[in-house]
């Protein structure tokens, strides 16, 4: 009984999530790549199965307010805002000193086929978390990808597109 129970804690998605929390470290297996033209991206460096945690989006706690203050006197791709428990969040990632080893916060965002993990939000001691997890099988090699959620990303509009167009010329 007692090693069953072990056994589950090893491979229960947010039982590992939990863990590499309360480590405050990140799992091992993912390297930093540089893929153009997103910048840097992360890739996994073993199989991963469907459903397995991969990393947490590490960063500073703050209330959504306080996030939307921060975004006034100074915009960052690295806040990511969220509700829990019926409140809004925001973790601010912004600082490479602070969260430079951790390599959720740079994850790029894909959609549809090609978004292969999740973003999740779980609790640990009264506090939320966010985590990635494994939407399909992943190969190893292949770069992690989830849909930020979000609808006007600022390199896809058409503003964006036209400025590098003219730069190209
Ligand atoms: C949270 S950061 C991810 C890490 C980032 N690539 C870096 O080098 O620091 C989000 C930023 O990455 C870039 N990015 C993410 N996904 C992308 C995509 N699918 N295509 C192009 N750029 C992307 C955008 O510049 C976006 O503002």
């Amino acid at each position: 009984m007692r090693s069953k129970r072990r056994k589950d804690e090893r491979t229960n998605p947010d039982l590992v999530a939990e863990e590499s929390i309360k480590k405050n470290a990140d799992l091992g297996g993912f390297c930093v790549d540089t893929i153009p033209p997103k910048g840097r991206g992360v890739r996994t460096e073993v199989h991963r199965n469907k459903g397995d945690f991969l990393l947490t989006y590490h960063g500073e706690l703050i209330t959504g307010e306080e996030g939307n203050k921060r975004e006034l006197m100074s915009v960052s791709v690295f806040r990511f805002f969220f509700s829990f428990k019926g409140k809004q969040w925001c973790i601010d990632s912004t600082l490479e000193v602070k969260s430079g080893q951790f390599l959720g916060r740079l994850v790029n965002h894909g959609k549809g086929k090609e978004q292969n993990c999740k973003m999740k939000c779980i609790e640990v001691n009264k506090k939320p978390y966010l985590c990635l997890f494994a939407q399909r099988d992943i190969q190893t090699g292949e770069e992690l990808l989830y849909d930020y959620g979000v609808s006007d990303l600022p390199w896809k509009s058409p503003c964006q597109l036209l400025t590098v167009k003219s730069q190209a010329v």
